[in-house]
């Protein structure tokens, strides 16, 4: 929802009967009306009066749906919550006293005081950080079925099988003399522990070594190796979109092995997490593996880990057998869940005790130039599809360096373009090269979809993708949604519209809506048809009438549009919507520099959408602001990862 400050009466975001502090910070924009309904309510059972806990309650509530975690009342004054799309002053509020109001929320009978303190009450303090009791235990359980797979004896393995496959498989050829070869350590590392982490940006080769990595377990002895037996493997990620790809670059990796090791992978799919956890209809959240019903797997490779929420990682880590292997991958650099959480970026940077077994596996095959990563994470840093210019701009934002960053937008590199532009305008100079980009894509996705090729108005689709940060103004996916509509009519004529412009709804062609080409957007998670919020997919024209269809490994997913509920044409779409998926050019609307949602990892998750062509669009002060500040999402897993006797 997107917060104002404006106070108007028939402002829906204003609610009407809120008192004391709680409609201040509800007036300011602060708090919308979901957490002052939350608060007022659970307050009210409660039996708690004192506004500051109120308040403490009703900002608990905001900072789980901007992405946080917890809150620290010493620092949330300074908080700007990164969902709203416009700055508010802070500073103006009524902020009660840091100390006092600590110790009225420690007081509170709603709260539970402390890491021991009995459950049952809505809010907990614990470490200095305020959590609503829900995420608190989420995060308890990640943190602690985490741990007890690092403080598991080892798996145990072949050691001279495994050091003759690390050397058939990591060859190190093509890496540059005296780079280290980190896809051999991450393996070796995935092999050694029960629970590994494969980091690394785009096209590093993290797909390259889960197939490795599966070929190096599959190869030790003591297994029934025929294809579907023996070892019980499970491919994952949080969309369909980012498991389709992820189960075709498996099928690329393993193309590419020996035969043997080829033989034994066999043919693997992969899955949406939701699947693999089993979903059950209407039943909110609750899976049917569980910790009562283990998941049958013994190892289970989870992509695109950076979009996995806090709730869904606890969810994930209670199903999984404690004696099964987790093997991790994503990009912690990128942009968070849109759920609360940050579990990939917490457990990469959280600091860990030495690992004295891995340390010792690893000198066992010589891999001990370097002390055991902590939390078994290992980051691949060398990119082989690609060195160019996308490349080393991601690097400059990744590495903080605006001026890096700002030289390489203006270099005049032929992959990547950087209009500098004021896009508050209504008719923004330099707008060219979007718009020739916009035309090309829906000519081939409409001309492929008009011909009922299915693959080829898939191909076209990704061929151009237009991000925002912003859902709605001058920088937002309405905005520029409507902007390539319009040139697409004004080029192409009516396909490139559901209805002749200014014609009632109630007298569309209800199939021109369906035009060949539309390129559509999932909105809501679709269990039975296997679509999820955030899918895109395109229309095209069939024998039986327009079908909509969706990418979905070796074969799309096509369905009758009657079919699908939560639908929308997408001519631009955020850049968190975008996760899990890559385009051959991204066109990036940057917002203004002042926007809360502006973020390093925000920039980086745009720019590294693309493989050929990036272009952004927005100023350098934009962009400065971006690369320096990187996002905030309040948590304590980082600071915890670590046995409780050692922190609380
Ligand atoms: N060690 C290697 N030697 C040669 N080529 C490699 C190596 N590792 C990866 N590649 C090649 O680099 C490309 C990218 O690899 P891969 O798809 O595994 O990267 P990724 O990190 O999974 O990328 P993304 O995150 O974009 O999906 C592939 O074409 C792959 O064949």
């Amino acid at each position: 929802m997107t917060e104002t400050m404006i106070l108007d009466p028939a402002d829906p975001n204003l609610v009407f009967g809120a008192t004391g502090l709680l409609q201040t910070f509800n007036a300011a924009g602060v708090l919308g009306p979901a957490d002052v309904h939350a608060a007022t309510a659970i307050a009210r059972l409660a039996g708690e009066a004192d506004d500051r806990v109120r308040l403490a309650l009703a900002l608990t509530v905001r900072a789980v749906r901007a992405g946080s975690v917890c809150i620290d009342l010493a620092e949330v004054h300074t908080t700007s919550f990164d969902t709203s799309e416009v700055r508010i002053d802070l500073a103006g509020l009524p902020w009660p006293e840091p100390a006092a109001w600590l110790e009225a929320v420690r007081a509170s009978p709603m709260v539970a005081d402390g890491h021991d303190h009995e459950g049952g009450r809505p809010l907990r303090l614990a470490h200095g950080l305020l959590y609503l009791e829900r995420y608190w235990l989420q995060e308890e359980e990640v943190r602690t079925e985490w741990l007890s797979r690092e403080e598991r004896n080892p798996p145990e393995l072949d050691r001279d099988r495994l050091t003759g496959a690390l050397d058939r498989l990591f060859t190190g050829e093509g890496l540059p003399a005296g780079e280290p070869d980190q896809q051999r350590r991450a393996a070796a590392v995935a092999a050694l522990r029960w629970v590994s982490v494969i980091a690394g940006g785009p096209g590093t080769g993290k797909t390259t070594t889960v197939a490795r990595v599966l070929a190096l377990l599959l190869d030790q002895p003591g297994l029934d190796h025929r294809p579907g037996r023996g070892l019980r493997i499970a491919l994952a990620a949080p969309t369909g979109k980012a498991a389709a790809r992820l189960e075709e670059a498996v099928r690329e990796a393993a193309d590419q092995l020996p035969a043997a090791d080829r033989d034994r992978l066999g043919e693997l799919s992969a899955s949406t997490l939701h699947r693999l956890l089993g979903w059950l209809p209407g039943s909110r959240g609750r899976f049917r593996y569980h910790r009562g019903n283990h998941l049958p797997y013994d190892v289970i490779v989870v992509d695109e880990t950076s979009m996995v929420s806090l709730t869904l990682m606890a969810r994930l880590l209670e199903a999984v057998r404690p004696d099964a292997r987790l093997v991790f991958v994503g990009d912690p650099d990128q942009l968070s869940s849109v759920e609360a959480g940050a579990v990939l970026a917490d457990i990469a940077t959280a600091p860990g005790p030495d690992d004295t077994a891995l340390d010792r596996g690893l000198a066992a095959l010589g891999l001990d130039s370097e002390p055991a990563p902590p939390h078994g994470v290992v980051r691949l840093s060398h990119t082989w599809r690609y060195g160019g210019a996308i490349e080393t701009l991601a690097r400059a934002i990744r590495d903080s360096d605006a001026d890096a960053a700002i030289d390489v937008l203006r270099s005049g590199a032929e992959d990547v373009i950087f209009v500098e532009s004021d896009l508050d305008r209504a008719d923004p100079a330099g707008l060219e090269p979007l718009r020739e980009r916009v035309l090309t894509a829906g000519r081939t996705s409409h001309d492929a979809a008009a011909a009922g090729d299915v693959e080829g108005a898939l191909r076209g689709l990704d061929q151009h993708r237009l991000l925002c940060a912003h859902r709605q103004g001058p920088y937002g996916v309405a905005r520029w949604g409507a902007e390539a509509e319009h040139w697409l009519i004004e080029a192409y004529g009516s396909w490139a519209v559901p209805a002749a412009p200014g014609s009632p709804v109630s007298g569309r062609d209800r199939t021109a809506e369906w035009y060949p080409g539309r390129p559509l957007l999932i909105t809501a998670n679709d269990y039975e048809l296997g679509l999820y919020n955030g899918d895109t997919g395109v229309v095209v024209a069939t024998e039986h009438g327009p079908r909509a269809a969706f990418a979905r490994g070796a074969e799309p997913t096509v369905v009758s549009p009657v079919r699908l509920d939560a639908v929308q044409t997408v001519h631009a779409m955020t850049v968190h919507r975008a996760q899990g998926s890559q385009f051959g050019c991204v066109s990036f609307i940057v917002p203004p520099p002042d926007s809360p949602l502006l973020t390093r990892e925000l920039l980086y998750t745009a720019v590294t959408r693309a493989t050929d062509r990036v272009q952004v669009f927005g100023t350098v002060d934009a962009i400065r602001r971006a690369v320096l500040h990187p996002a905030n999402r309040a948590s304590g897993l980082r600071p915890r990862l670590r046995p409780a006797s050692s922190g609380s």
